[in-house]
């Protein structure tokens, strides 16, 4: 069936009953723009004082804190704790996306020593050449040095006798009945040798404080003498997945669901360079939540569920018992309007997702990200557009995050975007971010990429 009111082509599916009810009052009245939504007096920029609903927005909060704010927020809130971190030094195979705390200064010259750069001969002087009987391999230390028209066998990256004037390439080199080497072309005076310190001399910077440590940067670490790196620590987070309904296995029954964010946030948090320390059911216990919330040492305790008002929803009141600062609660964002985030200590936050799934990824987007990537040092990505293929419709006065696919220079919406459904984000590679009112085809949206889009499974994850 189609709601009343709701505009060609949208699927019913992908609209919240809020976002129903508003378009069912709105008519097929044209999507406000931003502007103008700013200008509603229903919506509450900030942490303004108290505004009675609208009857077109049932739900509204009057703190939720307009999107791209909370995002601001969300990050400002860990710098004064992320200026405490002390750095760590780290093993390399356990550095991938850390941020470097020290410039990167080479060790040694690279190369450390005089190199042949391609299988062939050493050779001394101009050929013919007599071949010695010995080659040099790549690891051994210490050839003998030649003597003009001497040459010696010798493999890539060997260290390149004394006295050598050029490497031979083997393709080019000839050798006549009587073993002696002739050569098939001119040979410059240190051809294809990489002389020590080509690269880099011992002492030069090689990376400034601050560089991200990327799969390169870890060769370029190992090959210029590091064992460890000093780095930020990655920020530790616990999961306490709250909810009496979740299974951990096997399929849905009697009203009781998959536990879908188990499995979900771990490996997503992981690819936002956070250390997951443990995930914890707890169940709608309000007292396990507190007794959670009290002994973590996290620097960062996420939870799902339990945002909203409802007899079981127990985040509010036990912040409220742990004497936590609201940071943020609620956002004017579509899907996942009831997150927060809390300092629940000096050094300890939590942001709170909400239950259903998709709300869960928005919260996750929105609080989380930038949280985390203020205390890993790490800089925010640089916001880019594309246009949008096919229209998006928005909500009346939040943001709207949706799936997309990135097709050709088009992020093209994804169907299956409601608040409780996974189906449309399993197959994204980023969110679009849909202003109030919505967007038109051909429209620039802003793109906040998946941690994995980019870089493939596994690149980022650490
Ligand atoms: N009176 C109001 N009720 C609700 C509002 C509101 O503004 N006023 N907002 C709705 C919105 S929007 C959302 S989102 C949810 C948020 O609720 P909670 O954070 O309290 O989440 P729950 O009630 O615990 O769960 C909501 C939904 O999600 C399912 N769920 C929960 N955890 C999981 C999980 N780990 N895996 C899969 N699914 C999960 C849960 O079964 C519910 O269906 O509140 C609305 N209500
Ligand atoms: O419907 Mo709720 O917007 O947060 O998922």
């Amino acid at each position: 069936m189609t709601a009343p009111g709701v505009r060609d082509g949208q699927d019913v599916e992908d609209l919240d009953v809020e976002e129903v009810l508003a378009l069912v009052k709105d008519g097929n009245r044209p999507a406000r723009p931003a502007t103008e939504a700013t200008h509603d007096p229903t919506a509450t920029r900030g942490h303004g004082s108290p505004v009675a609903p609208s009857p077109e927005a049932p739900h509204r909060k009057t703190s939720a804190t307009p999107w791209a704010d909370a995002r601001i927020r969300a990050a400002r809130a860990a710098r004064s704790l992320a200026a405490r971190r002390t750095p760590v030094s780290v093993n390399l195979e356990d550095a991938l996306g850390l941020v470097l705390t020290a410039p990167l200064t080479a060790l040694t010259d690279l190369p450390s020593f005089d190199t042949s750069a391609m299988d062939g001969w050493a050779v001394a002087g101009p050929g013919p050449w007599a071949v010695r009987d010995e080659g040099v391999l790549a690891g051994q230390h210490g050839p003998a040095g030649l003597v003009d028209g001497e040459a010696v066998r010798i493999a890539t990256g060997a260290r390149i006798p004394p006295d050598t004037t050029a490497v031979l390439r083997s393709e080019h080199g000839r050798t006549d009945e009587k073993g002696r080497l002739h050569p098939g072309r001119d040979l410059q005076h240190g051809q294809d040798i990489r002389p020590r310190g080509q690269e880099c001399r011992s002492g030069d910077q090689l990376l400034p404080a601050g560089a991200v440590v990327t799969p390169a940067v870890l060769g370029l670490a190992a090959a210029a003498g590091y064992d460890t790196l000093a780095a930020v620590p990655r920020p530790r987070v616990e999961v306490l997945v709250l909810g009496d309904e979740l299974l951990t296995e096997g399929r849905p029954h009697d009203g009781l669901i998959r536990d879908a964010l188990g499995p979900m946030l771990p490996p997503w948090l992981r690819a936002m360079g956070a250390e997951v320390v443990a995930l914890r059911r707890l169940g709608d216990d309000a007292e396990a939540l507190h007794q959670a919330l009290t002994a973590s040492a996290a620097d960062l305790v996420v939870t799902t569920g339990g945002t909203a008002a409802g007899p079981v929803d127990h985040v509010h009141p036990t912040l409220r018992r742990l004497g936590a600062e609201l940071l943020v609660d609620g956002v004017e964002v579509r899907p996942g309007h009831p997150m927060l985030l809390a300092r629940l200590t000096e050094d300890r936050y939590l942001v709170g997702l909400p239950g259903n799934p998709l709300a869960a990824v928005s919260g996750l987007v929105t609080l989380a990200e930038p949280l985390l990537r203020t205390l890993a040092g790490r800089p925010a990505p640089e916001p880019y557009t594309l246009p949008l293929r096919e229209a998006a419709h928005g909500h009346p006065h939040d943001t709207r995050l949706v799936p997309v696919v990135l097709r050709g220079d088009h992020a093209v919406p994804l169907h299956y975007n409601g608040p409780a459904m996974l189906r449309g984000i399993a197959a994204a590679d980023a969110l679009a971010v849909v202003p109030p009112g919505g967007a038109r085809a051909g429209q620039e949206a802003e793109l906040l990429d998946l941690p994995w889009a980019a870089a493939g499974i596994g690149a980022c994850f650490t």
